[in-house]
């Protein structure tokens, strides 16, 4: 059964006189893939920042499984289960990639919502970490150093330890962007798994029309900052409010 597990209630930062997110009330669901798309400074990835900690709010609040994490850090919300790509990857770039992703699922270990409840132990967590890799075709780079792979592997990745981590909460603010179209389905394939694997939570800003149509369960609509609409897929992108803040130009088919 679907519940709850995100909510920001009047979410709202100003930067000097401008107000980047405004009042921003939402409330995300288990099982539930909501994109969020909006024109260019519409205030997407500044929500996604509110809500992963990486910057302070200026008013209202978030919670997660009704706990209060307005104040929490960046840190604190991901060991609470708020899971976002690129706060993991202040990647080691002298290490290689299984040594990236092996540090993951041992700090996982260590916070105790561990796939491994005997023992986690050298040989679990390497194999943990290669099935990983697999998942995300990057199975033969195991050995190369991070600060040698392409910017499309390193955005895999991304991916990969976020799949390590396996957050309640996966946010992903435009996983494809700068990948090249080889690339690009790998990772659109491995949200799509996840989503259908469990009653797991993705948050996903993304421009591309062709990708939402396909993942998205649900669609809310940032402009100005603000909430301009929030619902079935269909309905919303064919509301007025989306025609007019994209004015067909924004939200790309590919
Ligand atoms: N740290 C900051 N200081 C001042 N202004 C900021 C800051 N961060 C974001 N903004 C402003 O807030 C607004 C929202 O930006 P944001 O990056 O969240 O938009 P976005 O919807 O993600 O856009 P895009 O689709 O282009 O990535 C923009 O006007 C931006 O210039």
């Amino acid at each position: 059964m679907s519940r709850v597990i995100l909510q920001t209630h009047d979410l709202t930062v100003r930067f000097g006189g401008h107000v980047a997110v405004d009042h921003v009330s939402c409330a995300f669901k288990t099982g539930e893939l909501t994109a969020i798309v909006g024109p260019n400074g519409a205030g997407k990835t500044t929500y996604f920042n509110l809500i992963s900690g990486q910057i302070p709010i200026s008013e209202g609040r978030v919670e997660l499984n009704g706990r209060d994490i307005t104040r929490a850090s960046v840190s604190q919300r991901c060991d609470l289960g708020i899971g976002r790509a690129f706060q993991l990857t202040n990647l080691f770039p002298n290490l290689t990639v299984l040594e990236n992703v092996r540090l993951v699922i041992q700090q996982r270990a260590k916070l105790g919502f561990s796939f491994f409840s005997m023992a986690d132990s050298h040989s679990e967590i390497t194999d943990r970490a290669l099935s990983v890799l697999d998942k995300v075709k990057l199975f033969s780079l195991k050995d190369q150093a991070v600060s040698a792979l392409s910017h499309g592997n390193q955005r895999k990745l991304e991916v990969a330890m976020l799949i390590a981590l396996d957050p309640a909460v996966y946010m992903f603010d435009e996983p494809t962007a700068g990948m090249s179209v080889d690339e690009a389905p790998v990772v659109l394939d491995l949200i799509a798994e996840l989503k259908a694997e469990k009653d797991r939570t993705i948050l996903l800003v993304e421009h591309k029309m062709d990708v939402i149509r396909t993942l998205a369960d649900r669609i809310i609509v940032l402009h100005n900052g603000a909430l301009a609409a929030d619902g079935d897929p269909a309905e919303v992108m064919a509301s007025d409010v989306v025609q007019e803040a994209y004015m067909g130009k924004e939200l790309t088919d590919v």
